[in-house]
């Protein structure tokens, strides 16, 4: 904080009234020079102390436009379609596509125009531009033409891998099997379990097997502050998945727009209520033979709304659960195929070794392993170093299990 310049002494000088005149006139002219001196400082100081109120003024402003604008209830987004003379605008509301014509403010006339999103208030108002990094389009989807991941890369979960080719590759790939017998194929999968068990990996490996573009999506993006962006996104992710089908669309962690509804009803609720309805309607609606398939993933069933596990909607369960003992060697061979590792390295004692660890912590372990080799000096990874390795995750980890222990998935 800037502290206030201290305001100069007031210039004083005895002059005696018996001096000469001369001395006298030299005594006066040295005071009138003190008295001008201070008057210029305290010029300079009023100048200072102006500007300062100038922009405390400016921001009083600010703050209580934007004060106005988070007390004016939720914001609706829209996306401006045309600027017009007089300070006038065309905007287009989200969700209902309805088309207005509003006055907007000098103060935000100059900063937008035609395709920028925008928030508006109740009666229209433009209240704030949504800058690109509001923009959710642009980041919040992963979209991969063709990912590298095959069902080769993930270990341990045979069954889910088999379940998730039936559920999701073979309507993609033999429609015609579905026809011919006359059922329709799951039109969503659920996959659910504790965190890194391969869930991701396995909506990857079917894409890539089926030469589909992978589009991730996860829930927590799909939680948007202003009405009407979420479902907004959940319709951008469908027509993205139209234009580049075949596709898997991917939405990671579902659970936080289709949790159970709570009794509570802010209007924070009420729009993640209105994105998971979106969800389901967009889902109603697609050819459930066509060439977009939709893959869920949740770390917390327990949570999960039921209304998004009914027929039509996902009604293929597989659970995803942490590798056993068998499991967890084929995943550490997986992740140490690479790795120039020595003769005497023990995958099975290993395995036993790693109770309750996923995928992904073991992962972890070949890469440490791999970490004390070249602390080691050595090109070699020797079982030693898988020792020290899950030493070193033991002790990192003792305050923080490695188990699934807390995730709640049935
Ligand atoms: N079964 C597995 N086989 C091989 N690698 C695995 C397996 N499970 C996890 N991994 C490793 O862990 C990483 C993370 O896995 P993935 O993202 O598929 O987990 P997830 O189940 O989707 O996790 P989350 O629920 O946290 O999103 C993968 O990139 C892979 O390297």
């Amino acid at each position: 904080m800037s502290r206030s310049p201290s305001i100069p002494d007031r210039p004083h000088r005895d002059i005696d009234s018996d001096l000469p005149d001369d001395e006298r006139l030299e005594a006066l002219r040295g005071h009138y020079e003190d008295l001008v001196d201070v008057n210029d400082q305290l010029s300079e100081q009023l100048d200072d102390a102006e500007d300062r109120r100038e922009r405390l003024r400016e921001k009083v402003d600010r703050v209580e436009r934007e004060n106005e604008t988070l007390k004016s209830s939720s914001l609706y987004i829209a996306t401006v379609e045309d600027v017009l003379p007089d300070e006038q605008v065309i905007v287009k509301q989200h969700g209902n596509n309805q088309e207005v014509l509003t006055d907007v403010s000098s103060r935000i006339v100059d900063r937008i125009e035609p395709g920028d999103r925008v928030a508006v208030n109740d009666s229209f108002a433009i209240q704030t531009v949504l800058d690109t990094e509001t923009d959710a389009r642009a980041q919040s989807m992963e979209i991969t033409e063709k990912p590298a991941v095959t069902y080769a890369d993930i270990g341990g979960i045979d069954e889910q891998v088999r379940e998730v080719r039936e559920a999701v590759e073979q309507p993609l790939t033999e429609p015609e099997i579905f026809n011919e017998v006359g059922i329709d194929p799951p039109s969503g999968v659920l996959l659910y379990g504790p965190p890194g068990t391969g869930k991701t990996m396995l909506a990857k490996a079917v894409a890539n097997e089926t030469d589909a573009t992978f589009i991730k999506m996860a829930g927590s993006e799909l939680v948007r502050k202003f009405i009407g962006e979420g479902s907004r996104l959940v319709r951008d992710l469908f027509e993205m998945a139209r234009e580049r089908q075949p596709a898997i669309i991917f939405i990671d962690e579902i659970d936080a727009i289709a949790t159970r509804r709570t009794e509570s009803k802010t209007s924070g609720d009420a729009e993640v209520q209105r994105t998971m309805m979106q969800l389901l309607s967009e889902m109603d609606g697609f050819e459930a033979r066509g060439e977009i398939r939709i893959i869920a993933a949740t770390n917390r069933f327990d949570m999960l709304d039921r209304a998004i596990l009914r027929p039509g909607r996902f009604d293929r369960l597989i659970e995803v659960p942490e590798p056993d003992r068998d499991g967890r060697e084929q995943i550490l061979s997986i992740h140490t195929r690479g790795m120039n590792i020595a003769n005497g390295v023990d995958f099975g004692a290993l395995a036993d070794d790693t109770e309750g660890y996923s995928g992904a912590e073991i992962e972890s372990l070949a890469t440490e392993a791999g970490m004390f080799a070249i602390r080691n000096e050595r090109n070699e990874v020797a079982h030693q170093d898988f020792a020290d390795a899950l030493e070193k995750i033991e002790e990192d980890d003792s305050s923080d299990v490695v188990s699934s222990a807390g995730y709640f998935y049935q």
